[in-house]
């Protein structure tokens, strides 16, 4: 019996559109050698700025109805200069994670063999770890206001408020615990900045003690965000599953996926857990308009997002098959421009997919042998 997974596609903006086109070559690969145990159904939804010039919205208002009973949705980038990008932020991606109370956002950054990273002599046991986002309040719960009128010229005030909720920490907190019980360093790393925002963040770090009195085997630490950016290029063999509000994750993220040789590799997952809504699965980095429509973006990111989907499916051995093929190829020189290659996304995606049918055709075999 096949079995078909439905899945949303939303390419969107810029680059969005190359790196979903390759991610859907590879797991379309990954199908084909699954001996017709399972198949993707796509569908794709040509949402995004382009849809806003011309429909005045990011998405039709019955977008979310459309979306809910897909397995999972998969994302490109959003933000174009058509629009601003709050608008098109809170218009599409902001739009589905709240709705979909996507609230743990899930980002790897490894160490890839062939990749040099900018941390001198860093390898893959000192770049393996997660960082676990707070997806649904923090800083993003889009709370605030703009006083346009009422103070005369050159006296506008705006507030922009940050919601932490103790059953909001502590599901995003437990995740980060269950998730490092499954990993070979058992320690959960807490950021906040609580010393200067005494309010949300001691919540949250209280919060965190709380949860971690559950988890004696798992070690932990909190430590400040303006330490812990420090603490990521000095002592990164130190982290594993480093959990953090939603705009101190966002930014670490980024940082994290620099020191593992660019943006273009980072992998994301948008999870709702309890699996009343899709997941939503994305490259971790934007639309990037400085390099969009030349066929030289980095594939890797979204391409390791497809692998999130399909462990998220239950399929570990070809998640695990998609990871390994990403490895052979950057190891074998497959690399583009932002890691010091030359390589193009169809060059480097065509590696990918041909290191994956080998990989898919040794496990086949040691499963009939
Ligand atoms: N989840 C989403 O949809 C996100 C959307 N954005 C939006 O994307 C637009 C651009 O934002 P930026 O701040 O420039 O961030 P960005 O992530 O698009 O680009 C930052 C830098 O990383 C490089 N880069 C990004 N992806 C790459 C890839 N696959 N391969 C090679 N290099 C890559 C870009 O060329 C650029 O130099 C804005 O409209 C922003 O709002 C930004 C972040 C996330
Ligand atoms: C919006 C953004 O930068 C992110 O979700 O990573
Ligand atoms: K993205
Ligand atoms: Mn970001």
């Amino acid at each position: 019996m096949t079995h078909t997974y439905r899945i949303a596609a939303i390419p969107a903006d810029g680059v969005g559109a190359e790196v979903v086109s390759a991610g859907r070559q590879v797991l379309d690969a990954v199908a084909a050698a699954s001996a017709g145990r399972f198949s993707f159904d796509w569908t794709e939804f040509p949402w995004g700025s382009e849809y806003y010039a011309q429909h005045g919205q990011l998405m039709p208002s019955d977008g979310l109805e459309a979306l809910t009973d897909f397995d999972a949705i998969y994302f490109g980038a959003v933000g174009w200069e058509n629009v601003p990008d709050h608008v098109s932020l809170w218009g599409l991606r902001l739009n589905i994670t709240q709705n979909f109370d996507q609230w743990a956002n899930i980002r790897p950054v490894k160490f890839l063999p062939g990749v040099n990273s900018p941390l001198r002599a860093a390898d893959d046991r000192e770049l393996d770890w997660i960082v676990v986002r707070e997806n649904s309040e923090g800083e993003y719960a889009g709370l605030g206001g703009r006083n346009l009128s009422g103070r005369g010229p050159g006296n506008e005030v705006a507030v922009q408020s940050s919601l932490f909720t103790d059953k909001g920490c502590e599901r995003i907190i437990r995740f980060a615990f269950e998730l490092a019980r499954t990993r070979s360093v058992k320690k959960v790393s807490s950021v906040t900045k609580s010393n200067a925002q005494q309010y949300g963040m001691v919540l949250w770090d209280e919060v965190f003690a709380r949860v971690a009195q559950e988890y004696p085997d798992v070690a932990t630490e909190s430590v400040l965000v303006d330490a812990m950016s420090a603490k990521f290029v000095l002592h990164p063999e130190e982290l594993s599953v480093v959990v953090a509000s939603n705009l101190n994750a966002d930014i670490l993220s980024d940082l994290g996926s620099a020191l593992a040789g660019s943006l273009g590799l980072a992998a994301s997952a948008n999870l709702n857990p309890e699996g009343r809504f899709p997941s939503m699965f994305e490259p971790v980095h934007g639309s990037a308009p400085d390099i969009a429509g030349q066929g030289i973006c980095n594939p890797i990111g979204a391409i390791a997002s497809g692998a999130l989907m399909l462990r998220h499916f239950g399929l570990e051995a070809e998640a695990h098959a998609v990871e390994r093929a990403i490895e052979s190829a950057t190891g074998a020189g497959h690399l583009t421009r932002d890691l010091g290659g030359t390589a193009s996304t169809e060059d480097v995606t065509h590696a990918i997919v041909e290191a994956l049918e080998q990989e898919l055709a040794t496990q086949l075999a040691v499963v009939s042998a």
